[in-house]
């Protein structure tokens, strides 16, 4: 694809996002703490404040049967969906499509009381990182959602507060063929989801709500959205 002015920090993002995703949450004393399990999803944080701010690192994996990665990443990064899946969304601007896996996005998002309301400036590149090189190596589907600034919009101008986040979908598809060599149907397949996030509120807003806000909202985020990637496809040809 033809380089553009972002291109450069998002291939190092990409790599760097990718690495740490692929890392595991190793046994307990890594400092991963398991705080929520549902069916096949289990979610790991980190406490970690940056003046005295919380910026919890989550790391949550999940296991769907019937969709594949390239599927979840295709209805994560594209925009036309957003609405449907992300509850907390109250305004999202497309600020710039800069090529056809790269966009710019702004949102705002519902207000979390006592907190001020914020939104977020930042790209969002989707890419697919084939096995070819390694035979047996995994095949990902990846989206990268890292915040940047626009001079359009300067941060904390308005009554948000600009917060800024770095996020990782990245996704690596199972198939178990079926013996008989039928054609593979969705029963044979299965998306393993990583999903990777590290939020800073930006301007203070209390520990202990934005832990709550935490623990409540991305396990319904991640069951809601997965739940509408299954939906979405159920009755469509298989994206591999
Ligand atoms: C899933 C989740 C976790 C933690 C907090 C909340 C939440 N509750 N009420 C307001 C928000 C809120 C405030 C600001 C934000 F930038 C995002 C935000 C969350 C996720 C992403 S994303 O990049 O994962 C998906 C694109 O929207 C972007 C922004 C969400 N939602």
């Amino acid at each position: 694809a033809s380089h553009h002015r972002l291109w450069s920090e998002i291939d190092n993002v990409v790599k760097q996002q990718v690495a740490w995703a692929r890392l595991g949450v190793g046994e307990s004393g890594t400092g991963w703490q398991l705080f929520a399990e549902d069916g096949e999803m289990r979610m790991y944080r980190r406490e970690e404040e940056v003046d005295g701010m919380v910026v919890d690192p989550l790391k949550a994996v999940h296991i769907v049967k019937g969709i594949t990665g390239h599927e979840v990443c295709h209805y994560f990064f594209s925009p036309q969906y957003r609405y449907d899946w992300e509850t907390t969304l109250e305004q999202m601007t497309v600020l710039e499509t800069i090529s056809e896996d790269t966009c710019l996005f702004l949102q705002t998002h519902k207000r979390i009381w006592p907190a001020s309301q914020r939104d977020v400036i930042f790209w969002s590149h989707l890419r697919h990182l084939p096995n070819d090189q390694d035979r047996d190596g995994p095949d990902i589907w990846t989206v990268v959602n890292h915040s940047t600034e626009h001079k359009d919009y300067p941060a904390n101008a308005g009554k948000c507060v600009r917060i800024y986040l770095t996020v990782c979908m990245l996704c690596q598809t199972r198939v178990n063929p079926p013996k008989d060599g039928a054609p593979i149907s969705r029963d044979d397949i299965s998306c393993k989801i990583t999903y990777c996030s590290v939020v800073n509120p930006g301007g203070w807003a209390p520990a202990s709500v934005l832990r709550a806000v935490y623990k409540r909202e991305y396990p319904k985020f991640l069951k809601r959205f997965t739940a509408y990637v299954t939906n979405q496809t159920k009755d469509k040809s298989i994206m591999f």
